[in-house]
């Protein structure tokens, strides 16, 4: 109780062990919140993130005291575009527009890293959480790990190494795991975090300076606007000249070690279609995300549902940002991504994949009242599970996003028994159509 950081308003914590403010997670606290009208509520909450980046200079990844020498994925402009769209309250914008700057201007000084590829040069994000020692709240295992290592330095280098990894609020994963031979099959020693330019990160970037760009330009602030409107610019050509591969129709994380992509399947590697940081056509990058999803076997062969929810990867590593598991703020980026491109085949997979997850979601909560942090793709209604930390429920982002596709898909009727592929036939009838168009226009 004594490491919480006081802040000025009430919140949700997502639940369990986690019982403090966390960053990443309360975007879509936020929207579950504004869903159901508590719109004070929300502004209360955002309020507490202005107050603790004022304090501090950027939002540390959770409401401790041991949490202030990292973030998490930056979210706060998110969710203040979140409110606004909700309320068009551009007075609240305006009130708290400096503080989104510095919190922006945190990444730009202290995440950004200057790299060549093909002779050319990219300044791009990564996590990077420098200080010494292990995670105070994780100390014994990072303490473990780090007895690998024979020497202080090497112990502290790859503490800064796994603090960056909790930055990503992708703790732990494959994702981030660079081995001697370049591969992330590897173990916790092999993190490899800051030397990894991560595709969402990026694109949540470059998301941020859009808005912020736009929100300059309805306050007469031209030149703020044109500001962001390059920064944005910078980031999407970086993010399509580094990340994207035609050839696999996905973004790729650019690896700094070895000066190549990692190329295998993370669900992050699907976020600019979130974030909208691509200047591909609609329909051409809706078809390309879709081979992409099917030739990764997340979805079949008809385009039809294959689990029970989208896995983090396709690896089980045993750690929880792996498969089987499937988290919630993944599955709203791919489901938002797919409905984002307008395209008809992509809209279907969409609702088919939102029908999976909450039928998932209704059968953990019909059985026991419970929601959980992640689920196990796998099995309907079952709880997600490895990593450093018994599974948690409650849960703040697993409800928010519940009610974001809920208030999408008014016409769920959850049936638990009936697992991930919808079995209604004029559904089934529908993608099969769009799926013969879609064969049609790419090679498969
Ligand atoms: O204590 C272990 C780790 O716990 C947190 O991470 C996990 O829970 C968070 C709250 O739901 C979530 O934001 C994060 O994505 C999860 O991996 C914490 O954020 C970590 O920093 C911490 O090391």
């Amino acid at each position: 109780m004594y490491s919480t950081i006081w802040v000025p308003n009430g919140f949700i914590m997502p639940g369990g062990r986690f019982g403090e403010l966390y960053y990443w997670d309360t975007y879509w606290i936020i929207k579950g919140l504004l869903l159901c009208d508590m719109k004070e509520t929300a502004k209360g909450i955002i309020n507490n993130i202005v107050y603790l980046v004022d304090k501090f200079g950027f939002m540390p990844n959770g409401g401790r005291i041991y949490y202030v020498n990292r973030s998490q994925p930056p979210m706060l402009i998110q969710m203040a575009s979140s409110y606004y769209k909700f309320t068009n309250d551009l007075n609240y914008i305006s009130s708290v527009i400096t503080t989104l700057e510095n919190e922006f201007q945190f990444w730009m000084d202290n995440r950004m890293i200057t790299f060549e590829k093909n002779g050319k040069s990219y300044t791009m994000a990564r996590y990077y959480g420098v200080s010494r020692g292990p995670r105070p709240e994780s100390y014994r295992e990072d303490y473990k790990v780090a007895e690998n290592y024979d020497t202080e330095e090497k112990k502290n280098e790859f503490y800064v190494r796994i603090k960056s990894a909790a930055e990503t609020g992708w703790d732990f994963s494959s994702r981030w795991f660079i081995t001697a031979n370049g591969s992330d099959h590897g173990t916790l020693s092999d993190v490899h975090t800051p030397n990894i330019v991560p595709v969402d990160l990026n694109s949540i970037l470059h998301s941020n300076a859009l808005i912020l760009s736009s929100w300059f330009r309805l306050l007469n602030d031209y030149d703020k606007a044109n500001k962001y409107n390059l920064i944005a610019e910078n980031l999407v050509i970086g993010i399509q000249e580094v990340m994207w591969r035609a050839d696999k129709g996905c973004w790729c994380d650019w690896d700094l070690i070895n000066n190549k992509h990692r190329e295998s399947f993370y669900m992050s590697n699907i976020v600019p279609l979130w974030t909208g940081s691509h200047k591909i056509p609609n329909d051409s990058v809706a078809y390309s995300v879709l081979k992409y999803l099917r030739d990764q076997n997340v979805i079949n062969s008809n385009f039809s549902v294959n689990y029970n929810g989208m896995p983090a990867s396709m690896y089980k590593s045993s750690e929880q940002w792996d498969f089987p598991n499937g988290w919630p703020p993944l599955q709203a980026f791919l489901i938002q991504g797919l409905y984002n491109t307008q395209h008809k085949l992509a809209r279907q997979v969409a609702a088919d994949l939102a029908k999976a997850w909450i039928n998932s979601n209704h059968k953990s909560f019909s059985n026991g009242g419970i929601m959980y942090e992640k689920y196990n793709v796998t099995v309907v209604g079952g709880s997600g599970g490895g990593g450093e930390y018994a599974p948690q429920t409650g849960f703040g982002w697993t409800n928010g996003v519940a009610l974001e596709l809920l208030n999408q898909w008014d016409d769920f009727v959850a049936d638990s028994s009936s697992g991930p592929p919808p079995k209604n036939s004029s559904t089934r009838r529908r993608r099969e159509s769009y799926a013969k168009e879609l064969n049609k226009k790419i090679s498969l």
